[in-house]
């Protein structure tokens, strides 16, 4: 290669630089306009200037945070003017609006990703430019017109650049790969924003960088849909939500809700998984009916007349009168705490006519007139209270579940077909935390009660009014300031919003349980219980779904074998299907090793081709016991390389391997979230799902697989996180399919 060459892309690229430090000085010299600027004194102005000094902010960041390998690549299309396509982490564009580096997301470079030499999609040549720091050092050329070159093209594009990637040192945190999406990938992440898109494959496929990318993409490309509605993003733990954070912002995007599956329930959130058997229970579909029995269970009529005292008058009160009312409330097929105030209503009135019948039949003259204060005294009735209340009690989601836990009578008056061991599961004492599985009860809970109060309905409306009217100042503010083109009223608006306390787009998404998403990503998916897909339906109406994962991953015991089963309850077979191939994190040694074992389990695997060799063997270590072999296990990587390392242990072998590493290695060793920060990683398989790290050490496989019924499943998510290196350490057999070295 023509060594101008690479020094024309460097002179481009510094270009390219200077341009993008030129905007950055404009926007930190508005910023300081604004700043100084006398808008006058008033809370409006005021919130104003405030709104455009972060946007002003967010620019100047949002160009900082694209320096790194600002351009990545250049298309050659038919010779003429726009022969040269530069596309990078931003659109870029001179002072007479001509373009000279495309935003990734643009149609334009869709070329980029997908051509082929057998579909070049009018792309004559491709180019993948790698930088350091802001120069080009390197540049890899795919050619796809013959004139242009006879070229032997890879199936996989930029191959120097993607393994340069692959191998580089994992830092605890996710990174974009916009320079390096695949062609199967690029059709996935700019797939149609309508409708459910399933995402199949094998561990290191890239199913989490796709749907994140996916994510950037439509809320790029369908601003005005989304930037209102927001998208939320679904992961398994807080440890990978941990993990991901960071990727959207360099995507360019902030206004998406990130949640675990414990934290979908807004003010609970939810750490403690249950025991499998437990969770299975609480995950299957049986538990909806449960719950609406438990409600309805909840609405008694009295067995016997009902003696009360109003005023000094005595009443008796027949249960068909109390039926009565709750047919009236039964009738309007509202929830149970708004049904409650049709059953109040209905039985005070009916009250209120035997009461003025008694009071006649006493002797007493009542007019209509009367009813109102007749109504009153019995509204006001200690007895009557009593009465209505037991026959119809508020109820919190949070109420309801704790007593169907505590109170083993009820439970088995409303399960008669379970066995005495399955209602064995649901029981625990009312203080117990609520674990991940009930989060999706909570839920179902709420939809079957209903808010007792409209403040909630009314606070909303009023939330939604002043929205509108934030965006209709921000439209006139960017009249006023002339700075119309650069922002748009939205994203001013979400700027009062903020500066105001009241919350942007995504804040208050995320603390209300009825807000619907205009998109929903759900990652790792196929842990998803039944009752989990129940609430992800009820936040997305539309039904528009990106759901990543890998059935044969399944760990919990209520997860998924088949996306069809878990998904036709809720949108029948309305979905399609991509599938991923090739496996990015994982050298072809480790996989094939990790294979074997899920093969001889018989884990429903999908294959994939793993991209790279790696240079080390798997290193497998019996030994007598198992807290100092795991210490040893960990000398022996760390002399190897370094870089991020975990070890994935049974929950139960976790405290001794804490103690142990922890008397190793010091503060270096982290258990759960707080080891994603450290040099040593402590964590259950089930916390490292979705992550990668450089080394893996696992403790115990023999235990993992016997923990519960898809031990074998959640083994070979264990030894499919590292990038590098895989070691397995045992006090007993190791399981068949695991063979390799050992240390010495
Ligand atoms: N096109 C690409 N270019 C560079 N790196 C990539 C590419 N695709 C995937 N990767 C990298 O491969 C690794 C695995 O990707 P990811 O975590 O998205 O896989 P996954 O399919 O979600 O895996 P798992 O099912 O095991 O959780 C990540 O480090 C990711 O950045």
């Amino acid at each position: 290669m023509p060594s101008s060459e690479l020094s024309n892309e460097r002179d481009y690229v510094h270009g390219l630089y200077a341009r993008l430090d030129a905007l950055r000085i404009e926007a930190e010299q508005q910023l300081e306009a604004v700043r100084r600027a006398n808008l006058g004194g008033t809370h409006q102005n005021r919130s104003e200037r405030d709104a455009f000094a972060r946007i002003y902010e967010d620019r100047i960041a949002q160009l900082r945070q694209v320096d790194e390998r600002l351009a990545f690549g250049r298309l050659t299309l038919a010779e003429g003017e726009n022969e040269h396509l530069y596309i990078g982490r931003i659109g870029l564009r001179d002072d007479d609006q001509h373009p000279l580096l495309l935003d990734w997301r643009v149609p334009q470079a869709r070329a980029f990703y997908q051509a082929t030499a057998a579909t070049p999609l009018g792309a004559r040549a491709r180019r993948h430019l790698q930088s350091q720091g802001r120069d080009v050092v390197r540049i890899d050329d795919e050619i796809f017109d013959p004139e242009l070159l006879d070229a032997d093209v890879d199936s996989l594009q930029g191959e120097a650049a993607l393994l340069a990637t692959l191998t580089a040192r994992r830092t605890g945190r996710m990174t974009d790969i916009v320079a390096t999406i695949q062609a199967e990938q690029d059709a996935i992440i700019r797939s149609e924003l309508v409708g459910t898109l399933v995402v199949q494959g094998g561990p290191g496929t890239g199913k989490t960088a796709v749907a994140l990318h996916r994510a950037a993409y439509l809320l790029y490309s369908h601003r005005e849909r989304l930037a209102a509605s927001g998208v939320l993003i679904v992961g398994p733990s807080r440890s990978f939500l941990q993990y991901i954070e960071q990727v959207l912002p360099s995507l360019g995007e902030t206004g998406v809700v990130l949640a675990s599956v414990g934290q979908l329930y807004p003010g609970v959130e939810a750490l403690v998984e249950d025991a499998p058997a437990t969770a299975a229970v609480k995950g299957g579909l049986e538990m909806a009916s449960l719950l609406q029995k438990a409600v309805r269970s909840r609405q008694i009529v009295p067995a016997e007349p009902q003696l009360i005292e109003v005023n000094g008058e005595r009443m008796l009160v027949q249960p068909s009168l109390i039926h009565s009312a709750m047919q009236r409330a039964w009738d309007t097929r509202k929830p149970h705490n708004v049904a409650r105030t049709t059953f109040n209503k209905a039985a005070l009135t009916a009250l209120a006519r035997q009461l003025a019948e008694q009071l006649r039949d006493h002797g007493n003259t009542i007019e209509e007139s009367d009813q109102a204060w007749l109504r009153e005294d019995l509204r006001t009735s200690y007895d009557v209270k009593v009465l209505l209340n037991t026959a119809w009690l508020p109820l919190t989601p949070q109420k309801l579940l704790q007593d169907l836990y505590a109170r083993p009578q009820w439970l088995a008056s409303l399960t008669p077909g379970w066995s005495p061991e399955k209602r064995a599961l649901l029981l625990r004492s009312r203080d117990e935390p609520f674990t991940v599985s009930d989060v999706a009860l909570l839920d179902e809970a709420a939809e079957l009660l209903g808010e007792a109060d409209t403040v909630s309905d009314a606070q909303k409306a009023e939330q939604k009014r002043q929205r509108k009217r934030d965006i209709e100042n921000a439209e006139a503010a960017i009249r006023n300031m002339d700075v119309e083109g650069l922002v748009d009223a939205r994203t001013l608006a979400e700027g009062f919003e903020a500066v105001l306390d009241r919350g942007t787009t995504a804040e208050i998404a995320a603390a209300d349980r009825e807000w619907t998403y205009g998109h929903i990503v759900v990652d790792e998916a196929q842990e998803l219980s039944p009752m989990q897909w129940r609430v992800l339906t009820r936040r997305n109406p539309l039904k528009s779904f990106t759901i990543v994962g890998d059935v044969a991953q399944a760990s919990a015991a209520a997860g998924t074998s088949s996306w069809g089963d878990a998904l036709r309850p809720h949108v029948g077979d309305n979905w399609r299907l991509e599938e991923l191939t090739v496996n990015y994190r994982t050298p072809a040694q480790i996989s094939a090793v990790a294979e074997a074992m899920a093969l001889a389990h018989g884990v429903a695997i999908t294959r994939s081709r793993a991209v790279r060799e790696g240079e080390w063997p798997v290193f497998v270590e019996r030994a007598p016991r198992l807290a100092p072999a795991v210490v040893n296990a960990v000398r022996a990587d760390r002399a190897l390389g370094d870089g991020t390392l975990a070890v994935i242990a049974p929950p139960m072998r976790i405290p001794e391997l804490e103690a142990a590493l922890g008397e190793a290695f010091g503060d270096d060793v982290g258990v759960g979230p707080r080891g994603l920060n450290r040099a040593v990683a402590l964590l259950s398989p089930q916390e490292a799902k979705g992550l990668e790290f450089d080394a893996v050490v696992v403790a115990e496989p023999q235990e993992v697989i016997d923990e519960h019924s898809r031990g074998a499943a959640a083994l070979y998510v264990a030894m499919t996180r590292p990038t590098q290196r895989l070691h397995v350490v045992s006090t007993s057999p190791v399981p068949e399919g695991i063979v390799g070295e050992s240390h010495e």
